[in-house]
């Protein structure tokens, strides 16, 4: 099926890492350039302020990668919420101690160093890049973790497993944005590269709207795009 550029009456949720940025060795290292900086404004004005990140990572740290972002961003697969920069809001309130969540897996990680806790206020996520031989190990403390915390899922991310709240999802995020203006009454569109994006995606195209995959991995999308630059290509064309 052919690609068709963005309509302006559209509204437009993009997903972060591996979407608008190439995947990194931490998450700290990925690299958001001026172009892209520039390309969200522009979409952004040209949108009619309806275009949103819906991120797995929490909305803090999104916002701090991108802070001039005008836009609304939902984090933590859907749990948090910042209609602007600054105020967050909780979507979806889950009943854990997350410090003691967070404790847990750094005590649990601490005798591989090549693990990475990454501590979310809604989560947390463990990751194993730079020690894929610890991936068995990593799927038990997380497990374990997860029958400790039965308010939490475990969601698989790339070269990670994470913790997050269950009963909510970036597809209901999707749902309740839609509902706020300026996204109203606007056709859905999502682009995404992980298992964490289908559900959206097909949230999307269930509203009539169109769900970009970026990469390879099966899909519910419609459409595929190779990686983030064709993305970006995509949406430069649609903004001319
Ligand atoms: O929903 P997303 O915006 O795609 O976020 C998904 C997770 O992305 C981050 O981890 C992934 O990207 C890192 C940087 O490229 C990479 O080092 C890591 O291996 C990937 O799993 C982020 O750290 C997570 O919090 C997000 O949930």
């Amino acid at each position: 099926m052919t690609l068709p550029l963005l309509s302006p009456d559209a509204a437009l949720f993009l997903d972060f890492d591996g979407c608008l940025v190439d995947i990194a060795p931490r998450p700290d290292a990925v690299v958001v350039t001026p172009a892209l900086r520039d390309r969200l404004s522009a979409l952004h004005r040209r949108q009619g302020g309806a275009v949103a990140l819906i991120s797995g990572r929490d909305v803090a740290d999104l916002r701090g990668h991108l802070p001039d972002f005008p836009g609304f961003v939902a984090g933590s697969h859907g749990s948090e919420l910042s209609l602007e920069p600054g105020r967050i809001t909780t979507l979806h309130q889950v009943d854990f101690d997350a410090p003691a969540l967070h404790r847990a897996a750094r005590d649990r990680a601490a005798p591989h160093p090549a693990l990475l806790v990454e501590e979310k206020p809604h989560g947390v996520a463990l990751h194993y890049r730079d020690a894929s031989q610890l991936r068995d190990f990593v799927e038990t403390v997380m497990q374990d973790l997860a029958a400790q915390h039965p308010h939490l899922v475990l969601q698989p991310a790339k070269m990670a497993l994470e913790l997050r709240p269950g009963g909510v999802g970036k597809d209901s995020a999707m749902a309740h944005l839609l509902t706020l203006p300026p996204f109203a009454g606007r056709m859905p569109v999502f682009a995404g590269d992980d298992t964490t994006d289908e559900p959206a995606m097909a949230h999307a195209q269930s509203r009539g709207g169109f769900a970009i995959k970026i990469g390879d991995g099966p899909t519910a999308a419609h459409h595929r795009l190779s990686d983030p630059a064709a993305l970006a290509a995509w949406l430069d064309a649609s903004l001319t």
